[in-house]
């Protein structure tokens, strides 16, 4: 059933348990994702970033939408990375019942104007918002930011922001960082300040760039052909603790990109006089679908539902 990002969320922290919010721009993830939920009895969050509305537009959204009505678990379909108010109205009038508004990128007042300005119209119509502060040391949807430049999330500043704004959870930034490349090795997760920023502040908190981007993906890439660099994502005994210290929201796009890519590749080149898009198309959802339930199994959202 369709629900609002704060029902599954608010259950998800005061459980202790987190819940992965999966990107989707099409058909076979959506069908992935939903899959996976259902057949794992977990909570789940579908997340559509602004390029995922702009590449699918209502096909997507009507599609994610109606699916999310339909499906046998919660279901929260959220506006990922919203980058302006106008943005957010358009996710609002296709029906979504969760959005992010994200101007981490801007000054402390112009984020609480801005996000305090969205948080008034979404729960106008009853849907619950994800605003962030801090930077992922990454490249943000529209944000490329520096690592030196990283400004990790400020734990009063957050108490404030979250009692100014209204806004029903709150990214944090604690050593994460969108995509494939998050680091060296095994990336710096700053848990005692997660640790802080729960303490003062009780909505449930998301993570961000939380990918494992595991190496046994990355090879699979490889040998089908994918070239990528020295890549390293969060670690799962970092996603664990984080979950235990706050975190109820666990972003996952990179992984889902990875196997699905993978996938077609294998498949394309074990037959290259393939050309039914079903026949490369469905495996590469399935090993979506895989993934997911993996991160469900990590998150402890299965069986929540
Ligand atoms: O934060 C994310 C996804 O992060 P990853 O690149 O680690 O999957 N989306 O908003
Ligand atoms: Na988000
Ligand atoms: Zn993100």
């Amino acid at each position: 059933m369709l629900v609002t990002g704060l029902e599954i969320l608010k259950k998800a922290r005061a459980e202790g348990y987190g819940v992965g919010a999966f990107n989707t721009n099409n058909m076979e993830f959506t069908q992935a994702i939903l899959e996976a939920a259902e057949e794992m009895k977990s909570p789940v969050i579908l997340a559509l970033s602004e390029g995922a509305m702009k590449y699918g537009g209502r096909a997507l959204t009507r599609m994610v939408v109606a699916l999310a009505q339909e499906a046998r678990v919660p279901v929260a379909v959220h506006l990922d990375h919203g980058s302006s108010y106008e943005s957010v109205l358009k996710a609002l009038r296709e029906g979504f019942t969760s959005v992010m508004i994200d101007k981490s990128h801007e000054d402390f007042e112009t984020n609480v104007r801005e996000t305090k300005r969205v948080v008034e119209a979404a729960h106008a119509v009853g849907v619950t918002v994800e605003a962030e502060l801090g930077r992922l040391a990454g490249i943000e949807e529209h944000v490329a930011v520096d690592e030196k430049d990283a400004l990790l999330t400020n734990p009063e500043e957050a108490r404030i922001f979250m009692e100014r704004t209204g806004a029903d959870y709150l990214a944090v930034a604690i050593g994460t960082s969108h995509g494939a490349y998050k680091g060296k090795g095994r990336p710096f997760i700053d848990h005692p300040r997660l640790e802080r920023i729960a303490a003062l502040v009780p909505a449930p908190l998301v993570l961000h760039g939380a990918s494992a981007v595991p190496q046994a993906l990355v090879e699979r890439f490889r040998a089908a052909g994918g070239e990528i660099g020295e890549a390293s994502g969060i670690h799962p005994e970092d996603i664990k603790k984080a979950i235990a210290l706050g975190i109820a929201k666990i972003n996952t796009d990179t992984d889902l990109r990875l196997a699905f890519t993978a996938l077609v590749r294998e498949t394309l080149g074990k037959n290259p006089k393939e050309f039914d898009p079903r026949k490369y198309l469905g495996p590469a959802r399935e090993a979506v679908k895989e993934v997911v339930k993996s991160r469900m199994e990590l998150f402890g959202s299965v069986g929540k539902a």
